[in-house]
């Protein structure tokens, strides 16, 4: 029989990181191989398990990635991502890296790690969100020959928690969109008089409210015509189970960086 892949789970206190640690429990052929949190975190020392309301499962809260792991997930902070994507980079441990709000010297510095280890870095890995980009690029292809112009914005929504604005989702979307139809301005929010809106531009919107686990919205706005694509969460489930595919494809890979288009089979 083949033993299941022990997966280290980063930020494991955390809103993420319990749904991670409790479906990597549940799943048949994974384990909760290691817990791992900041040296300061006041959970260190508690059972995994029981943080994420799925019993005692004998996984302490650490600081330290010992040597019981396939594979990370890792749902913590920019900080957080930067230091296990050194420990993952330098010990070849795959790393599915979900975090969003980095520098574009974080990123970089996360990117390294894919030169000796498995690397997946994905603001989204919700397979319905994963789906809505493919269709918002198809989208922008087709309306970039519309002559008398669209406009588009991308709205989103997350709880009153959510530390980083705009999302890592809406702004992929405004990538693969701009990647097609050319904007060249992205403005976040607008006040005063801004005056005529140029072609040039996509908008975004973030709005912060109660627990939302995460709406987008992305508008194509034409003269005569709307449309609306929209992807909602209903639990934080739809990110963890895309996470988990994640780390099963990255563990039969060579070191390299790897999308989650590949891992979802999009
Ligand atoms: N790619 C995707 O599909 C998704 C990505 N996300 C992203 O994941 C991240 C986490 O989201 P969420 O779970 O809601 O946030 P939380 O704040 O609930 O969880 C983050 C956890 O990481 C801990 N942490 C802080 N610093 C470190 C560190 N240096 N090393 C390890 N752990 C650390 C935090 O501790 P403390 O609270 O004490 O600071 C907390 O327990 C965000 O960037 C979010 O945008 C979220 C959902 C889906
Ligand atoms: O913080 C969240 O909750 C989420 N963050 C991700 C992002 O910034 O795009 C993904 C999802 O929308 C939930």
């Amino acid at each position: 029989m083949t033993q299941p892949l022990k997966i280290g789970v980063n930020g494991a206190a955390g809103r993420m990181g319990r749904r991670i640690v409790a479906l990597v429990h549940e799943e048949d052929g994974l384990e909760v191989g290691a817990a791992l949190e900041y040296s300061a975190c006041p959970h260190l020392g508690a059972d995994a398990g029981e943080l994420a309301g799925v019993g005692h499962i004998g996984v302490p809260v650490t600081s330290e990635l010992g040597d019981r792991v396939d594979a990370v997930i890792d749902f913590s902070l920019p900080t957080g991502l930067v230091a296990i994507a050194k420990i993952c980079g330098e010990r070849g441990i795959p790393l599915v890296a979900a975090t969003t709000g980095l520098s574009a010297a974080q990123r970089d510095q996360v990117l390294t790690a894919s030169h000796t280890a498995a690397l997946l870095l994905a603001p989204n890995m919700s397979i319905a969100v994963n789906l809505t980009m493919k269709l918002a690029r198809e989208a922008a292809r087709v309306l970039k020959g519309v002559s008398s112009g669209v406009d588009v914005e991308v709205i989103e929504r997350h709880h009153r928690f959510k530390e980083d604005a705009p999302s890592g989702t809406a702004l992929k979307f405004g990538q693969i969109i701009s990647d097609e139809m050319g904007q060249t301005e992205h403005v976040h929010g607008r006040q005063g008089q801004p005056g005529r809106r140029p072609q040039s531009e996509i908008g975004y919107h973030a709005l912060r409210t109660g627990d939302n686990v995460g709406e987008h919205t992305i508008v194509f706005g034409m003269m005569g015509e709307t449309i609306d694509l929209t992807v909602r969460g209903h639990t934080r489930d739809s990110y963890a189970h895309g996470a988990l595919i994640a780390a099963r494809f990255l563990c039969e890979q060579e070191p390299g960086l790897y999308t989650i288009e590949e891992a979802l089979g999009l």
